[in-house]
């Protein structure tokens, strides 16, 4: 893939990026969670460009040639290469919050199996989790955490308008759920979006089996 990278961007830069990009990749494909080409994953180069996944790669085995650059509305900049299907949904994530450089979309059996047993209930409602602290903001089990879950559709601005009016409504938001497709989710460094994924992942899991446990 042949990459040009603007003269504002260093191209060390891109290089570190896509290179976090590559390995958070790996291992969370690892974990099964990006399966059949699923996921894309994102960050943060400047006010103007992304770094992300090239539509269809295998998300286990990436290297520098499958990251390229984007624009914050979502179009290819410096190659002819295809940017991940779902690009809008991270470049709408960097224009809302200008402080988020790392979104990170998986398809996990969890979160997809979640997604289709909440979608009619419209999110996903933690409470009196202590894991709910490991989102950033959150300082106790007490508060309530909601996850929306949105209707599918192949025709990202639908769902962008639909992430849109959530946030427009003065809804918090630190992650949302997709039905019958799987998460996304954004933080400040690579560091936090991991943290967020992982304790979603995790609080998905418990909220799933208590309803089998209940039912
Ligand atoms: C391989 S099916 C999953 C895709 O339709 C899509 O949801 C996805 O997550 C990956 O799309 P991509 O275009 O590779 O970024
Ligand atoms: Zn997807």
């Amino acid at each position: 893939m042949n990459q040009i990278i603007p003269p504002t961007i260093p191209p060390a830069l891109f290089a570190e990026r896509a290179d976090a990009i590559a390995q958070a990749a790996a291992e969370l494909a690892a974990s099964g969670w990006t399966p059949a080409t699923s996921s894309n994953f994102s960050m943060r180069l400047d006010a103007e460009h992304a770094a992300i996944t090239i539509s269809g790669r295998d998300k286990g085995h990436l290297g520098r040639d499958d990251i390229m650059l984007v624009d914050m509305q979502g179009h290819a900049v410096g190659t002819s290469a295809r940017p991940s299907a779902e690009t809008e949904l991270h470049t709408q994530i960097y224009r809302r919050w200008p402080a988020m450089n790392v979104v990170l979309h998986t398809h996990s059996r969890t979160q997809s199996v979640a997604s289709r047993l909440f979608a009619k209930e419209g999110a996903v409602r933690l409470q009196g989790w202590e894991l709910q602290k490991a989102i950033a903001g959150q300082t106790t089990h007490d508060s309530e955490l909601l996850i929306p879950v949105f209707p599918n559709t192949q025709h990202m601005p639908e769902l962008v308008a639909q992430v849109d009016a959530w946030l427009d409504a003065g809804k918090p938001l630190h992650a949302y759920l997709i039905d019958g497709h799987g998460i996304y989710t954004w933080g400040r460094d690579m560091a936090e979006t991991r943290r967020h994924l992982e304790a979603l992942e995790f609080l998905l899991g418990c909220e799933l089996d208590l309803r089998r446990l209940s039912a």
